[in-house]
């Protein structure tokens, strides 16, 4: 079953010659991590970026074909190109929250970083709001590290911690997706493996689809993967399959790194 279906989708930038994006068609599975692979400029960031249209902060994109999101409420698939009221693209970005290379932590306490989407969200007794911070940022398995310095800012976390917090505050308005833009190139391998776990454990809340250039990283966490070239999408599969039994040239020479 699908949180997303992407259809026949074409994107150009406002004022590029040529589609970055050319007739995709693509599933994002529920409570499944969908990678997105291959080399610089083939449009994986962009895809990502359609998904909760967040290219939109800038305007006159031109958009074809649909993509169709699950409303959990009705069980119908709707399409987010229709939406056009700046109050639907606030709802539709806690459906679909966003996680960036750079860990982008709000110059403010812990609690009130985790606190600011749930606010936003109509969340206002202040029981409730500590429940629903102390439970994400358990889910983001930060907690431990954080609790006796909430009130503190954020911005003295490291890198790591950081990247957790920003996991916690997408986390804590319960999205039905996750879209990921390499959330771990700027760590280190110890933060990188931690962000990976929690990445891997969070599937079983929240549908996930991560754009990496770490193709170890794409075999170890994801189920699927969809492997790009030049604004076409090339191959989609299991992940195994694509990773052991590629079906296309292009895929193969990617993952062998005989190109990219
Ligand atoms: N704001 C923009 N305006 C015009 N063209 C853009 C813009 N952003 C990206 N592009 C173009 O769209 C295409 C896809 O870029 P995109 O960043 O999605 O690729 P990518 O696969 O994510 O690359 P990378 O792995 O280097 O991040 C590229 O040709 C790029 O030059």
């Amino acid at each position: 079953m699908s949180i997303m279906n992407i259809e026949n989708f074409s994107f150009k930038y406002a004022g590029a010659n040529d589609e970055s994006l050319k007739n995709i068609n693509l599933p994002i599975k529920k409570n499944k991590i969908t990678a997105l692979i291959g080399p610089s400029g083939c449009g994986k960031s962009t895809l990502l970026r359609s998904l909760n249209r967040i290219n939109d902060l800038y305007p006159n994109n031109v958009y074809d074909g649909r993509l169709m999101l699950l409303n959990k409420h009705t069980n119908k698939m709707e399409n987010i190109l229709d939406i056009k009221k700046e109050n639907d693209f606030i709802k539709l970005r806690q459906r679909v929250g966003m996680i960036f290379q750079k860990p982008t932590p709000f110059p403010m306490s812990i609690f009130d970083n985790v606190a600011y989407g749930l606010k936003i969200a109509g969340v206002k007794n202040k029981t409730e709001l500590e429940d629903k911070v102390e439970a994400a940022l358990k889910g983001s398995a930060l907690w431990d590290e954080v609790s006796n310095r909430l009130d503190k800012s954020a911005m003295g976390l490291s890198g790591g911690q950081q990247q957790r917090l920003c996991i916690a505050r997408a986390v804590a308005v319960k999205p039905d997706l996750l879209l990921f833009d390499e959330p771990t190139s700027a760590l280190d391998p110890i933060s990188t493996a931690a962000i990976e776990e929690l990445i891997t454990r969070l599937r079983n809340e929240v549908s996930i689809a991560i754009v990496t250039h770490n193709m170890q990283q794409a075999s170890r966490i994801s189920d699927y993967t969809a492997f790009m070239y030049l604004g076409n999408l090339v191959e989609y599969n299991h992940t195994e399959d694509i990773f052991i039994n590629p079906k296309e040239k292009k895929t193969e020479d990617y993952i062998t790194g005989r190109f990219g």
